[in-house]
């Protein structure tokens, strides 16, 4: 794994540039199950550059969330990383492993996944920091919001006074985990200093009277307001890779808007990267300098904003942006193509391309799964398709009953695959 890193070619391959905090490559995740093996995540790579925010669009159960959780290793039984590589740009954690047999080391970058358990969680809050859909599930209900934002600013300030011992970062995580769980009461370990940063960083997020609501409990928060103490919380360890899941989906627009001010904001002020996870095309467009669309637990295209939105080449993404009026519009959200997302059942996946049997586009060299190419005269965009390199040609087309009633039989709404010849 030591070639260079390719530049000009859109499909990150080799070990990691300078510039990129995060590498991942060929990562995959599988959920073992009574039904058979789920392939929920397939060969995923993409780089997270410096002071970048990427998006990860796609249709529900595409493997968004499952790639996020792998990232930060927190999958949970059945389910189980596989394969792949997590290099992560840290120097001192570079130093301390290099020469560390099982540990793969190049320059400054670790692969997270050769490393011990332990200091995998140690990175959590300092280095990377999720923030879920739901606020409820990053919040122990028993103690108060600024108890918890002052733990995490606490494991950030032992985390930077002493980097290189990987002893202290794991006491750090363990006392935290203990006042998660609600064992020690969080008063004697949370000094009065993060106490104060807490109601600051709760002032940041805009939420008002900080300093009274930093004793409340979450369950005296609304929606919003419980979503930007979280965005507090994942702020406290300063760290460096923020990867936030769908964070606004369940607030009304207006608050909705600001909280991605919000973000946006901060991403500038600190240079963070952020792993932005969306359904919702407005919210990337807005955001977002480069995209990441996956189906069925791959990346299907991948490119600079105005690369994926404006010379789109997959019929998938090409269905995601045809299906709403306006990227322009906030509120625009994805609607279904028609058809059906496909089974991940590793027994059930044929060995073609997933989106074949919804493709208007779909001909003979569908049928042979497709690696990722560059696109032409793009160096930086790349796509999971046949179009990547060649010109759909309609007499190419596969007859429009060719998936009919295949696969799906048991499906009700198994008759919308067949009519997506009008998904365009
Ligand atoms: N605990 C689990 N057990 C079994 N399979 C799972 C589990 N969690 C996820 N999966 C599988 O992983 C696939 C990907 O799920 P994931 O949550 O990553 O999708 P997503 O793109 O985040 O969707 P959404 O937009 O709805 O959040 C799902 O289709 C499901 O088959
Ligand atoms: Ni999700």
């Amino acid at each position: 794994m030591s070639d260079a890193f390719e530049t000009g070619d859109a499909t990150p391959t080799g070990t990691p540039g300078p510039d990129d905090v995060l590498s991942v490559r060929d990562l995959s995740t599988r959920f073992f199950t009574e039904e058979g093996q789920i392939n929920a995540v397939e060969s995923v790579s993409f780089d997270l550059r410096e002071d970048e925010i990427l998006g990860v669009v796609g249709e529900s159960g595409s493997g968004k969330s499952v790639t996020a959780l792998s990232l930060v290793d927190l999958v949970e039984t059945p389910g189980r990383v596989t394969a792949g590589e997590v290099w992560y740009r840290d120097p001192d954690l570079a130093e301390e492993f290099s020469g560390n047999d099982g540990v793969r080391v190049d320059g400054d970058h670790v692969d997270l996944r050769t490393v011990p358990p332990s200091v995998r969680r140690s990175l959590r809050g300092p280095s990377f920091s999720v923030i879920f859909q739901d606020p409820m599930s990053s919040f122990n209900p028993s103690i108060t919001v600024g108890e918890q934002i002052a733990e995490a600013v606490e494991v950030q300030r032992r985390a930077r006074a002493n980097p290189r011992s990987t002893r202290s970062r794991t006491q750090g995580y363990g006392l935290g985990k203990y006042l998660l769980d609600g064992i020690v009461p969080g008063r004697d370990y949370t000094s009065e200093g993060s106490m104060e940063r807490a109601a600051e960083l709760l002032g940041q997020v805009g939420i008002p009277d900080p300093e009274e609501r930093v004793d409340e409990y979450p369950g005296q928060f609304s929606g919003g307001m419980l979503q930007r103490a979280m965005i507090a919380q994942a702020l406290a360890g300063e760290p460096d890779v923020l990867i936030a899941d769908e964070p606004t989906t369940a607030l009304d627009v207006t608050i909705q808007a600001q909280i991605l001010n919000l973000l946006k904001e901060i991403q500038a002020d600190r240079g963070m990267s952020i792993v932005l996870i969306t359904h919702d095309l407005g919210v990337i467009a807005e955001m977002c300098d480069r995209v990441c669309v996956m189906y069925a637990g791959e990346v299907v295209e991948r490119g600079t904003l105005d690369s994926v939105f404006e010379d789109t080449v997959h019929p998938y993404t090409q269905g995601l942006l045809g299906s709403i009026p306006d990227v322009d519009d906030p509120q625009a959200r994805l609607k279904p193509i028609t058809g059906n997302v496909p089974s991940l059942v590793d027994a059930e996946m044929d060995d073609r391309c997933y989106f074949a049997d919804r493709c208007p586009k779909a001909m003979d060299a569908c049928l042979d799964k497709p690696p990722e190419a560059t696109v032409a005269d793009a160096a930086d965009h790349g796509a999971k398709c046949v179009l990547a390199d060649r010109e759909y040609d309609p007499a190419d087309a596969l007859p429009d009953d060719y998936f009919g009633g295949s696969g799906d039989a048991a499906d009700p709404d198994a008759e919308a695959a067949t009519d997506g010849g009008d998904g365009e």
